[in-house]
């Protein structure tokens, strides 16, 4: 399938898949073309500064309004409250989903792992896991906050309200609060992962001393051009309101927008495309230096969300152990892979896995890595291939959820990655 798509980040965009469906210097015509109905969908308060202002106009084939009524479903293992059970220090480790056996579509196939805020608050995330084996059907839309989609193996075609995108593994999208959309599968499962953003929208960072270029750019972020369902049937329509899930029949798709244009609409981008700066003289700069995505706080600088990736780069400090070191942050952090090995783990963190390193739990290389990194030849350039891990970084711990720590996958000996570092140490010896 070749879908097109319009470029950049958070651009007005205006797009129609009938020809002058949009209308002209006015959104809300007494009579929209073609018969449309013309609908604002707004992702930010009305009075937000106009740099962040988000919102967009729909023409659409009948108002969103139109469904039955909403009544609660069982929500399974998608939950969005994370006051218990207690959240541990312990490092955390878990091995991939398996995939379905029974018909699971890519909501029924959500895992919440963890997470911090809330909903009502608007602040914090959950951090999902998904494994599917079906397209979906049904419609949904998450009124709880932005999606960001990680696939890790399978792609995803996202039919929105909005047009249509496809990622595969290494690509990202993100759905904004309040599309309605399916996810088609177009293999017979994937697999991946979620981080559910309760707060303000994810942006590009500042890039400041990096310059006016770099990091992930904003012209290789993909928007969808407009593309409608005219068809009537029995639907379902399910949301995600304050945590739980919601059905109401709908007797038509919901993705019937024949034209739209503004500034809050889905969006994908290819990490493969990322810009990695490193040093090239000495030490490993902190893994900010990798942010694809943040998700701002009040406080300046503090993002409720980090979105960091480990891309394949060349390593060229010199005298320098050259992977991540030993540290403990300040910052709690959610680790997942995409695709190859992760240049700090040997072995136990693969594919489809997760790891959980909450405030001030100590991390980093295994002794495996350790020994390896110490003994390298660091005289020249190694070039770190075959790799793509990513981490949703958060101020807040990251509590995990009851299933993720009762979960098969848990990894019941992982601190012991580290217990074969060796007593190096020797006052003898500089
Ligand atoms: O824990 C990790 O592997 C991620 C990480 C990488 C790095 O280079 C510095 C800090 C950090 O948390
Ligand atoms: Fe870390």
């Amino acid at each position: 399938m070749t879908l097109d798509y319009q470029t950049g980040f958070g651009n007005e965009f205006a797009t129609e898949a009938l020809p002058g469906a949009l209308p002209e210097g006015r959104n809300s015509p007494q009579r929209a073309p073609y018969g449309l109905y013309a609908e604002q969908l707004s992702g930010t308060a009305f009075t937000a500064p106009r740099h962040s202002n988000r919102r967009s106009w729909l023409y659409r084939i009948r108002p969103a309004a139109m469904h039955g009524h909403f009544t609660p479903i069982d929500s399974a293992r998608l939950v969005s409250r994370f006051d218990e059970p207690a959240a541990s220090p312990n490092q955390l480790r878990w091995d991939p989903l398996p995939m379905p056996t029974e018909p699971t579509d890519f909501v029924a196939g959500l895992v919440t792992m963890g997470g911090n805020g809330s909903p009502e608050a608007g602040s914090g995330c959950g951090i999902h896991v998904y494994a599917a084996n079906r397209s979906m059907e049904r419609y949904f839309y998450n009124a709880d906050g932005e999606l960001l989609i990680v696939p890790q193996s399978g792609a995803l075609v996202l039919a929105t309200e909005l047009g249509i995108l496809r990622i595969e593994p290494q690509e990202i999208a993100v759905i904004p609060r309040g599309v309605r959309f399916q996810v088609r599968l177009e293999g017979d499962n994937a697999r991946g992962y979620v981080c559910e953003n309760y707060g303000a929208l994810l942006r590009l960072p500042d890039l400041g001393v990096i310059g006016s270029n770099g990091l992930a750019n904003p012209r290789d972020f993909q928007t969808p051009v407009a593309c409608y369902e005219d068809i009537e049937g029995d639907f379902e329509l399910v949301a995600k309101f304050q945590g739980g899930l919601w059905r109401a029949d709908i007797g038509h798709s919901p993705l019937d927008v024949v034209a739209w244009h503004g500034n809050f609409a889905p969006y994908k981008y290819d990490l493969r495309r990322f810009n990695t700066i490193g040093s090239i003289s000495y030490d490993h700069p902190d893994p900010s230096i990798f942010l694809v995505l943040q998700a701002p706080s009040d406080t300046p600088g503090v993002d409720t969300i980090d979105f960091v990736i480990f891309p394949p780069r060349w390593l060229a400090a010199e005298n320098t152990f050259r992977p991540p070191w030993f540290h403990r942050n300040f910052a709690s952090e959610f680790m997942g892979l995409i695709h190859g090995a992760y240049d700090a783990k040997a072995e136990g963190f693969v594919p489809g896995g997760a790891s959980l390193h909450n405030c001030m739990s100590g991390h980093g290389p295994d002794a495996a890595t350790f020994d390896k990194a110490s003994a390298a030849d660091t005289s020249r350039p190694d070039r770190v291939s075959d790799t793509m891990a990513f981490m949703f970084e958060t101020p807040t711990v990251i509590r995990p959820t009851r299933h993720a720590l009762e979960s098969a996958q848990l990894q019941e000996n992982y601190a012991e990655c580290w217990r074969g570092l060796a007593k190096n140490f020797d006052p003898s010896r500089r």
